[in-house]
């Protein structure tokens, strides 16, 4: 690979204050124009890492450079090039999404009513324009997910972190949404995606990681997982890279518990 990393992540370690790190010693570095597939089982750190990454977490040990330069000396500067979708929205339900698009965009230092005509046109094309006026707590669940995807875009960001993002999105959107990436991507965009549906994750990505307890334990394309392990999905990959093999026992003995009386 010729180009220079745009993230690199250098023996990173964390915990939160008491118990075991969360972290144990990662090490990465993130290509620019890539669909990063980041998975692991429930509590293996990944929400941790993107928080870090983020600048939300800042009490980390090792080291982290975006754009080349250390995110603890860079402050906001480099925040400004970021997008994010959270796992767990934090919208302003009080406001519209014309206040709080506009917000946003002031905030990244768009003109307001530039930010304003871009995120109309956007939720056009997301089949929600004629709820730009009208409060966010009216929303459906994917309107909802829409408008935090417009949200971590209306700066055109470098990198885009998504958490979980297609949740509550229909069929149709699903589609879009997978094929805006994919441009984003040609485009030369980092996109470091995070979610638990592995068909979607096995199709997108360019590069997996894959996080358990704390450790990347495999990285690669689908393809060199597929070759390593022998396993034909990536959800068989993930079965056994997580040492799990047991869901049929665990099934079996859920549904007998229910049948106690
Ligand atoms: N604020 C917090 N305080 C203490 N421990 C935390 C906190 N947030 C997360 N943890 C712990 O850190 C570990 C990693 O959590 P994290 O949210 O990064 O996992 P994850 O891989 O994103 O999981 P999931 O797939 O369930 O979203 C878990 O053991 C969790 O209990």
């Amino acid at each position: 690979m010729t180009k220079e990393p745009i993230i690199t992540i250098s023996d990173l370690r964390m915990n939160y204050g008491t118990g075991p790190d969360i972290l144990k010693g990662i090490n990465l570095s993130i290509y620019p124009g890539q669909i990063i597939g980041y998975i692991g089982p429930n509590g293996a750190g990944k929400s941790t890492t993107v928080k870090i990454l983020l600048g939300i977490i800042n009490k980390y040990r090792g080291e982290i450079k975006i754009f080349g330069k250390d995110i603890l000396e860079d402050g906001v500067e480099y925040k400004k090039r970021i997008g994010y979708v959270p796992e767990t929205a934090e919208i302003y339900e009080n406001l519209t999404a014309h206040e709080y698009l506009t917000f946003l965009g002031e905030i990244y230092e768009m003109e307001s009513e530039k930010a304003s005509n871009k995120a109309k046109k956007l939720m056009e094309l997301f089949g929600i324009k004629e709820h730009y006026y009208s409060r966010i707590s009216s929303y459906s669940k994917g309107m909802k997910q829409k408008l935090l995807i417009i949200a971590s875009l209306i700066h055109n960001p470098d990198i885009l972190f998504l958490d979980e993002p297609l949740g509550g999105l229909d069929a149709n959107s699903v589609m879009i949404f997978k094929e805006i990436l994919a441009q984003l991507a040609e485009q030369g965009k980092t996109i470091f995606y995070s979610s638990h549906i592995m068909e979607i994750v096995e199709k997108i990505s360019h590069r997996i990681l894959l996080i358990n307890d704390g450790q990347i334990v495999a990285d690669g394309t689908f393809e060199e997982l597929k070759e390593k392990s022998m396993e034909g999905s990536l959800e068989q990959i993930f079965n056994q890279l997580t040492g799990f093999t047991k869901h049929k026992e665990i099934a079996d003995e859920f549904v007998s518990v229910l049948q106690e009386v």
